[in-house]
């Protein structure tokens, strides 16, 4: 790592010279794989992007020039370069480097992210706000060929195109999202990546064309008139030219001559630009590049074997849904499944394998598919959108107006909700309870374990309205399991004097770790496992709560507007007074990065913590 190792910053990488540039996209490829095989992290597409980086910071000024990386989980070459190399190692943990961009973190991350598709909007902004504050600089936006397929991006390139600002696209085109890249956009740049380098303007080739006799003028009026034309033929990226870029490219993303030379050329033209750059997901690691899916966001690994250190047998609430769903489809054809670019994240991997024309990829496109999924149950079919709390957040105004104004049967796996850990604060999903709780016609459950996921999707598919079914990352722990029990009701799990904890979700098992260390201090819980959040179990949480004084409810959510809240109501629209209550959940602030265990410590979410809480809570009077 010889030359790595000298440089702390920008101003000793702008002094190397070409061939040591080259050394250095090799020592910094060792350095990610060695680095991000113990933390863990997104290494497929940062080995893709060592030299678009390298390219992009030999060219441009940063911090003057600006560069902002949609999703952002790319960015770890940007940071190394930046003089944050020496952080690695924290890289993801708790008070560590971040796995995204951070303002606070450096002046060199220009705008944050963590969501698909927004660095062309964020660009135009910074772009016509420089040009109202009469400045000079460029403003860069790196997407990938996934982060394309999402809407913002079309809205962005659209009013980018008319501004005429000067304002660099650069399009990371590896053919994969997180899994194979899909849409016909993605069948366009396939389609252009094996076309010649273009470097010139749609103009020159009309002028190209106008010289040529046996073509000439009337060609290029008609070339001017249709878009089924010869000048079709030799412009590669005529639909960016056509939303009023200029499109340079393709170029290949691992050759750093080249991709200097194309920046060079960018720096230089006025207007909107976008650059076309091919690269490969997981370059110069042969496991990532054989399956980048595996390593886009992978855990510790070794190295040699391109093996996952920790193999946990337990299956995760992703896999019990997707075999879950399977079951339940082979039953009823009705059922299809939608995912927005997280086929195998969602566990839907199998159902896609088992029913390929009952599954449905759109694209990083959340919007779209609650709308989707609302079209085809207006039309009879019984659909599930598997998405992400964090993600889902993209498609709140489509699932009041096209789900629930019309009452229609959609249901909404909603994974990864809670704390997730590692990817922070774009990535919790803190706010799904919140975001949906005060919607009309939909039913919210959270199961307390796997067993429980699948009697609520059993459920959720007898409905015929909208129904949520929110849980969190990684394995499910079996509890306890009530087979008279029906999941339409919520589900008392101890009984006792003193203190009633309602729970939801994941907590009700950390309820019960509080009501059994309460009860060494001789003092007696009941734990209600809600199951619901809306409708809330009136009967059995008012008649339990009946003759206890100290009412407590847990949740892994925020605390405003969330299951406490829900409860909060319960108790005042039912006349309940006097009694000790408290919201346990996470607070009015946003979470950052950790592992979920620390963070539940950070927070006082832990079930210590929270009986400590309690026992506080029952020394002092009234609130
Ligand atoms: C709104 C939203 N939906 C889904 C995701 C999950 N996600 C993160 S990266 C990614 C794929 C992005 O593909 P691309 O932009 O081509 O980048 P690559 O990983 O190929 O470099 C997806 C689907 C996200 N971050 N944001
Ligand atoms: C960057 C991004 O949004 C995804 O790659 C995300 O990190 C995946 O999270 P999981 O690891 O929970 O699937
Ligand atoms: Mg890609």
């Amino acid at each position: 790592m010889n030359i790595l190792s000298k440089i702390n910053g920008l101003d000793d990488f702008k002094k190397l010279n070409l061939l040591e540039l080259k050394k250095l996209s090799s020592e910094i490829r060792k350095f990610l794989i060695e680095k991000v095989s113990v933390t863990g992290g997104h290494l497929a597409s940062n080995l893709g992007v060592v030299e678009l980086t390298i390219a992009l910071h030999k060219v441009f000024n940063s911090p003057e020039d600006k560069i902002i990386w949609d999703v952002g989980h790319q960015a770890y070459v940007h940071k190394i370069l930046t003089g944050r190399k020496e952080q690695f190692d924290t890289l993801r943990q708790f008070k560590g480097l971040s796995g995204f961009p951070k303002i606070k973190e450096s002046i060199h991350d220009s705008f944050e992210t963590g969501h698909s598709s927004t660095s062309i909007s964020a660009g135009l902004g910074m772009a016509l706000a420089r040009d109202l504050k009469g400045e000079k600089y460029s403003i860069i936006s790196v997407i990938g060929d996934g982060a394309l397929t999402g809407g913002m991006a079309f809205e962005a390139l659209n009013h980018a195109g008319h501004s005429k600002t000067d304002f660099i696209v650069v399009l990371n085109d590896n053919e994969m999202s997180i899994s194979e890249n899909v849409g016909g956009l993605s069948k366009y740049l396939n389609r252009i990546r094996t076309a010649p380098t273009y470097f010139k303007v749609k103009d020159d080739v009309e002028s190209l064309l106008r010289k040529i006799p046996a073509i000439g003028e009337s060609v290029v009026r008609t070339a001017q008139k249709t878009k089924d034309t010869i000048k079709y033929f030799f412009v590669p990226g005529i639909i960016f030219e056509e939303l009023g870029f200029t499109y340079l490219g393709p170029v290949n993303g691992h050759n750093i001559e080249d991709l200097i030379e194309v920046f060079k050329r960018a720096k230089n033209i006025k207007g909107p630009i976008l650059v076309h750059v091919k690269t490969r997901k997981g370059k110069g690691y042969s496991f990532a590049e054989k399956h980048p899916d595996k390593f886009h966001g992978i855990g510790p690994f070794n190295i040699q074997t391109g093996k996952k250190l920790k193999v946990n047998s337990s299956k995760t609430y992703s896999e019990i849904f997707g075999e879950i769903l399977v079951k339940l489809a082979e039953k009823d054809s009705r059922i299809v499944a939608i995912t927005a670019a997280m086929p195998s994240g969602t566990g839907l991997s199998l159902f896609a394998s088992k029913f390929p024309e009952r599954f449905y990829d759109v694209g990083i496109a959340e919007q779209h598919a609650v709308t989707f999924a609302a079209g085809l149950a207006a039309n009879g079919i019984r659909p599930v959108f598997a998405v992400y709390s964090t993600f889902l957040q993209r498609g709140y105004d489509q699932i009041i107006h096209d789900v629930c104004l019309q009452n229609l049967p959609v249901v909404f796996a909603i994974d990864r909700a809670g704390i997730v850990g590692q990817d922070g604060e774009t990535h919790h999903g803190v706010f799904d309870l919140s975001y949906l709780r005060h919607i009309p016609n939909l039913k919210i459950l959270a199961p307390k374990d796997g067993k429980e996921l699948e009697k609520m999707l059993e459920y959720a598919f007898k409905q015929e309205s909208p129904i949520a079914i929110r849980y969190p990352r990684g394995v499910s722990e079996d509890l306890c399991i009530d087979e008279k029990n029906n999941v339409d009701r919520a589900e008392i799990l101890r009984k006792g004097k003193d203190v009633c904890i309602i729970a939801i979700g994941k907590m009700v098992k950390t309820g019960l770790e509080v009501s059994k260390l309460l009860e060494k201090e001789g003092i007696m819980t009941t734990v209600i496992n809600s199951r619901f959040v809306k409708p809330l179990d009136k009967d059995t949480i008012l008649n339990e709560i009946k003759n206890i004084d100290t009412v407590i409810t847990l949740e892994d959510n925020v605390k405003s507007g969330g299951f406490g809240c829900g409860v909060l109501e319960l108790l005042n629209e039912n006349g309940i007074k006097g009694k000790k209550f408290k919201i346990f959940g996470f607070p009015d602030k946003f979470v950052e990065h950790g592992s979920v265990d620390v963070l539940f410590k950070e927070y006082k979410l832990d079930f210590k913590s929270i009986a400590l809480s309690i026992l506080e809570l029952l020394k002092k009077k009234e609130i």
